[in-house]
C-alpha cells in the first residue's frame, strides 16, 4: 500500500491536515484514485461514466505499461499513466493514430539556489521522464508552462527575468536532442527573451519538430492579473495570433495557461484547423481547481479537437514575501500547484488525471480522425452562425456600442 493510501485510512482531521501539507486529496493522489479505492467496482464504473465519459461507448481503455517504464517511474518517483481514446474505423480514410505525452513536475532546488543550478537541476530531473516518453514511442510531447524555472512571477522582482532565453537557447537545445533521438515533436513553453527586439520578454511555447528543427513559436495571448499571478509585470500579451503547426503527427496548437479562460482563444485555434491543442499551465488550487476539469474539456467538445492540459506540481517558496493587492497578508508562495494533468477528447470523454502532488508522465493514444467524426456528428462548426458573432463583436468594439437590451416597459412604470 502506498503512503498516500495509508494516510487515506486515517481519521477526518488528519486527512484534512495531510491534504493541505502534501497536496493529496484525503491521502489520495487524485480524485479518480480516491473514487476507485472507495467505491464498489460497479458504482465506480457508473461514476466514471458520468465523470469521464465513454469512448466509442466503452470506458476509456488503459494502455499496458512495460515493466522497464514502470521501473523508471518508481526509480525516479513519477506518476505514469497511459490511456487510449477510441474512434470509429472509416472506409475512406486510414486511421491517424498518434501517441501524445504530457509532463508535469515540481522544481528541484530551492529558489534561493544560483539560477543556473536551478535550471540545470530541472533538466536533470526531466531527463528520465522524457526518456521514458521516448522509449514508450511518444510522437508529440508537451512540457508545462515556463518549465525551465520556478514560477516566480508572483514576486514582481525583476531578477527572475534572468531566466529568459532566446528561442534557440539552452532549454531548446536540451530538448532538441530528445526530439532527434526519439523522432518526437516537443513543445517547450519557456520564458523567452527576444534579442532582436530590444530584449523583450515573452511567455512563449516553442515547437520543436521531430528532426530537432524549430518549427515555430507561439506567445501567450492572455496575461493574468488575478491573485498572485503578477505576470503582467514581466511580459505583454503575445503578438503571434493563433498559429497551428502542421507537424509530422498532426496539426497542433498551444493555448498557454490563462488563455484557457477565453473561449474565443480556443475557438481561434480551432478555426485555424488544430487537431490537438495543448494547455501548458501553472495554476494553484485555491484559485482555479474547480475550473480545471471543465474548461479544457468544454473546449475539446465545442471545437472538435483533443486538448492536453498540464499543470506544474508542488509549492514554490520565494525568499522575499510579497503582496498582490487582494487584501491577503504578505506571503512567500503562490500556494500549491495541483498537477492533475489530463487529456480531453472531442467526444466529451477524458482521461483520469495525473497525481495532484507528484511529477508525472501521462500518455494517450488518439486517432485524430475523431475530430472530423465529431464535426460530422454534432455539426458545431456548421451550425455556429459566426456571422452573428462577427457582427456583434464588430459593433462591440466601436466606442458608441450600446448593449442590445429590451427592458420590460412595466419595470419603470410607477405602481398606481
Ligand atoms: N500561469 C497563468 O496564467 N496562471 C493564471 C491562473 C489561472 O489561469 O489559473
Amino acid at each position: 500500500m502506498e503512503r498516500s493510501e495509508e494516510i487515506g485510512k486515517e481519521n477526518g482531521d488528519s486527512e484534512q491536515k495531510q491534504s493541505v501539507t502534501d497536496g493529496s486529496i484525503c491521502g489520495y493522489e487524485s480524485l479518480d484514485r480516491l473514487l476507485s479505492a472507495n467505491l464498489q467496482p460497479q458504482v465506480c464504473q457508473e461514476v466514471s461514466r458520468l465523470l469521464l465519459g465513454l469512448s466509442c461507448g466503452q470506458p476509456l481503455q488503459s494502455i499496458a505499461i512495460p515493466e522497464s517504464a514502470k521501473s523508471l517511474s518508481s526509480e525516479h518517483d513519477f506518476d505514469l499513466q497511459a490511456f487510449s481514446f477510441c474512434a470509429d474505423k472509416e472506409l475512406l480514410r486510414e486511421s491517424r493514430m498518434v501517441r501524445v505525452g504530457l509532463i508535469q513536475n515540481s522544481i528541484v532546488l530551492p529558489t534561493t539556489a544560483p539560477f543556473l543550478d536551478q535550471k540545470r537541476a530541472i533538466f536533470q530531473k526531466l531527463k528520465p521522464i522524457i526518456d521514458t516518453a521516448g522509449a514508450l514511442g511518444v510522437n508529440i510531447l508537451c512540457l508545462q508552462e515556463a518549465w525551465m524555472m520556478p514560477f516566480a512571477f508572483c514576486t514582481r522582482e525583476k531578477r527572475w527575468c534572468e531566466f529568459a532565453e532566446p528561442v534557440d537557447g539552452e532549454s531548446t537545445q536540451f530538448l532538441q536532442e530528445f526530439a532527434r533521438k526519439y523522432n518526437m515533436v516537443v513543445i517547450s513553453p519557456i520564458l523567452e527573451r527576444d534579442v532582436n527586439h530590444g530584449e523583450t520578454i515573452w511567455n512563449t511555447a516553442i515547437i520543436i519538430g521531430n528532426h530537432g528543427n524549430i518549427i515555430g513559436k507561439h506567445r501567450k495571448n492572455h496575461i493574468p492579473r488575478v491573485g498572485d499571478f503578477n505576470e503582467s509585470t514581466y511580459y505583454m500579451e503575445g503578438n503571434t495570433g493563433h498559429p497551428v503547426f502542421e507537424t509530422a503527427y498532426g496539426k497542433i496548437a498551444v493555448n498557454i495557461c490563462y488563455g484557457r479562460h477565453h473561449p474565443l482563444n480556443w475557438l481561434a485555434f480551432g478555426l485555424n484547423g488544430a487537431e490537438i491543442v495543448f494547455n501548458p499551465s501553472a495554476t494553484v488550487g485555491e484559485l482555479s481547481e474547480p475550473m480545471w476539469p471543465i474548461e479544457a474539456r468544454n473546449a475539446a467538445i465545442a471545437n472538435s479537437y483533443f486538448v492536453g492540459s498540464i499543470n506544474r506540481v508542488g509549492t514554490e517558496t520565494f525568499p522575499n514575501p510579497f503582496t498582490s493587492g487582494d487584501g491577503k497578508p504578505q506571503h512567500s508562495d503562490f500556494g500549491h500547484f495541483y498537477g492533475s494533468s489530463h487529456f480531453s477528447a472531442p467526444d466529451a470523454s477524458c482521461t483520469p488525471s495525473l497525481s495532484r502532488y507528484k511529477d508525472g508522465l501521462l500518455l494517450s493514444d488518439m486517432d485524430l480522425n475523431l475530430c472530423r467524426q465529431l464535426k460530422d456528428k454534432w455539426g458545431f462548426r456548421m451550425t455556429a452562425r459566426y456571422e452573428l458573432y462577427a457582427d456583434l463583436l464588430a459593433r462591440y468594439l466601436k466606442p458608441d456600442f450600446e448593449p442590445q437590451v429590451i427592458s420590460d416597459p412595466l419595470l419603470h412604470k410607477k405602481s398606481s
